[in-house]
């Protein structure tokens, strides 16, 4: 196949995910949303985490929040648990890589605050660590997950909210992951600052 015909390949092929996604997931990035206004509103935070390519996108989140999505607005609470190099090393040396993010959420977290937990396969130890510490803390967990949600889907309890991408490739339940940070941060900015058509 040549390039462009590959390229269109994997065009279609996002857009396909998308279409699928939009039918599952609309109502679970709705409730999601209402979660992290609820938290926002009464002084919480959103602490959020992943690896790889989803450690790119809880930064992409939180530096959302933190700066600004369309407008002009207040700054919102928001951290990403990914970026720093010290503890993320001493973490991993010392301890495990498995407790990177859940010893910085024993620290930081607090009753009230959310966890933005993202993997595409649901399995990534470190995440469900984080899971694990972010429930010690009383905090509500949004997973951004894929295929059958793995050990993350079964960890969550009745007031977390999973937002489930159809599909089994990672790259494009990446791709939807990021479609539904957009949507988060778009409904989020239209509930506490007033809605833009
Ligand atoms: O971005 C990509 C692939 O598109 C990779 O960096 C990917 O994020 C990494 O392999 C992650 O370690 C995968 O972890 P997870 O989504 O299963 O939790
Ligand atoms: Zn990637």
């Amino acid at each position: 196949m040549d390039m462009q015909s590959r390229i269109r390949q994997l065009f279609l092929a996002s857009i396909e995910a998308k279409q699928q996604a939009m039918e599952v997931i609309t109502p679970h990035i709705a409730q999601a949303s209402e979660i992290m206004v609820h938290a926002l509103l009464n002084e919480g935070k959103i602490l959020t985490c992943g690896n790889g390519g989803s450690a790119g996108d809880a930064q992409h989140f939180s530096s959302e929040l933190l700066n600004r999505f369309e407008r002009e607005r207040p700054s919102l609470p928001a951290m990403a648990l990914t970026t720093d190099s010290s503890t993320l090393t001493s973490i991993a040396n010392d301890y495990s890589y498995n407790e990177v993010f859940s010893k910085q959420i024993r620290a930081l977290g607090q009753p009230g605050d959310v966890l933005l937990a993202i993997s595409t396969s649901g399995n990534s130890a470190n995440i469900i660590q984080a899971i694990q510490a972010a429930h010690d803390r009383e905090m509500v967990v949004i997973a951004l997950t894929g295929r059958d949600g793995g050990g993350m889907a079964s960890l969550l309890l009745p007031e977390d909210v999973e937002i489930r991408v159809p599909g089994s490739s990672t790259a494009r339940i990446q791709e939807v992951h990021m479609l539904a940070i957009h949507c988060l941060c778009d409904l989020i900015d239209n509930h506490l600052f007033g809605s833009e058509e």
